[in-house]
């Protein structure tokens, strides 16, 4: 006789301690999810082609999560593009093959926004991708991210795999990194204003001009959305995605300019001196906001308003200040 376990899907979250790897196994579990398998990178280097190989031939998961990569904000990815673009195409190159290799029913594969060009049509389709020049910034580890797509359509046209690509706008959330060189904007405001709200410091400095727009996704919402994509049945997936262009946005279809996100942050940390933006530092992209019709129209929308978002997302980082990664 069958038990529950047997019914539930065997799920594999590659990149489970990272920020959307956390969230996913916090949705899943709220799901009711019980048959999750994770890996820390200690155990399971996803570089490793081999070791990738042994992993899914012992576990044989059914589903894939491939939230595990290379990531960093403006900074690290201008500095490391060897790095950014060598292993993110190890690590998604060694998954998606063993997938295929040990028959896992379904694969999610998240890219990122800056797929698309520096100077795409605002808001984004996914139609933009491969239309014009990438961002120099972050050229390395879109053109990984772009690899990754095309795998995973590959595979599905070759050999008939269930391979789904998801690509997120800026994430933020409980988990991020707080490191000040290599982190991403929100983050690396909210450790900015808190230290300089401690010091009694009279000013703080906000990278570039202030004038690039950037969108900014909750990871709560992001994981939400990575499980309604998921979940979709193969037919409604088929029917409604073309196979050639199958990587759908997530995002909040709303952007704001680094200025007034800076202002928003300052507020809800409660710093209360000048602003001052270093145009030495790289502006990166003017502008990337996606166009979320498509996902919108297959019945996701974000839930989770951004100074809400900032404001528990700070919550968190004073709470685990011990325990985050700076
Ligand atoms: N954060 C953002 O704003 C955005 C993120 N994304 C994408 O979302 C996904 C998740 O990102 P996020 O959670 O923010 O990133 P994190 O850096 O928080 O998490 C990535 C995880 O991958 C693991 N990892 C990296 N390399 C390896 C490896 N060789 N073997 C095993 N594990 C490895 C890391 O482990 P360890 O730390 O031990 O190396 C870490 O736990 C990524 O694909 C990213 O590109 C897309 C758009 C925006
Ligand atoms: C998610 C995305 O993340 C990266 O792209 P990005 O959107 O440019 O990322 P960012 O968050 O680091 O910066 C956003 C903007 O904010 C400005 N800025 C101000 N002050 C700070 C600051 O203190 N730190 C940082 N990091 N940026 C700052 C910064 O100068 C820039 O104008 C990609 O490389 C790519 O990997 C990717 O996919």
């Amino acid at each position: 006789m069958l038990n529950a376990q047997d019914l539930s899907p065997s799920i594999y979250i590659a990149g489970h301690r990272g920020m959307v790897g956390a969230a996913l196994v916090r949705a899943l579990e709220r799901a009711g999810y019980t048959q999750l398998i994770t890996r820390t990178h200690a155990e399971l280097d996803l570089t490793d082609q081999t070791a990738v190989e042994t992993f899914f031939a012992d576990q044989r998961p059914t589903q894939v999560y491939l939230a595990a990569a290379k990531v960093g904000g403006i900074h690290a990815n201008d500095t490391y593009p060897a790095e950014f673009l060598y292993q993110n195409l190890l690590i998604e190159a060694n998954i998606i093959q063993a997938a295929w290799r040990h028959g896992v029913e379904r694969l999610l594969f998240l890219g990122s926004s800056c797929i698309y060009p520096r100077l795409a049509p605002q808001p984004m389709p996914e139609t933009a991708l491969l239309t014009g020049p990438l961002e120099p910034t972050n050229e390395a580890y879109a053109i990984a991210k772009i690899a990754g797509i095309k795998l995973c359509e590959s595979y599905n046209r070759q050999y008939g795999t269930d391979f789904r690509s998801v690509m997120p706008t800026n994430l933020y959330g409980p988990g991020d990194n707080f490191d000040l060189a290599n982190s991403h904007v929100l983050p690396a405001l909210i450790r900015k204003f808190h230290q300089a709200k401690l010091d009694a410091a009279p000013s703080v400095t906000v990278w570039g001009s202030g004038t690039p727009r950037r969108e900014f996704l909750h990871v709560d919402d992001m994981a939400a959305a990575c499980l309604h994509v998921m979940d979709l049945d193969p037919d409604t997936w088929r029917t409604q995605v073309d196979p050639r262009c199958s990587h759908l946005n997530v995002g909040t279809g709303v952007d704001v300019t680094i200025a007034e996100l800076a202002h928003m942050v300052a507020e809800v940390v409660g710093f209360q001196g000048q602003l001052v933006f270093d145009p030495s530092k790289p502006d990166g992209t003017p502008r990337k906001l996606l166009d979320v019709t498509r996902l919108r129209d297959l019945g996701w929308t974000a839930a989770i308003d951004l100074t809400d978002g900032i404001r528990q997302t700070y919550h968190w980082f004073l709470e685990h200040q011990g325990q985050i990664r700076l």
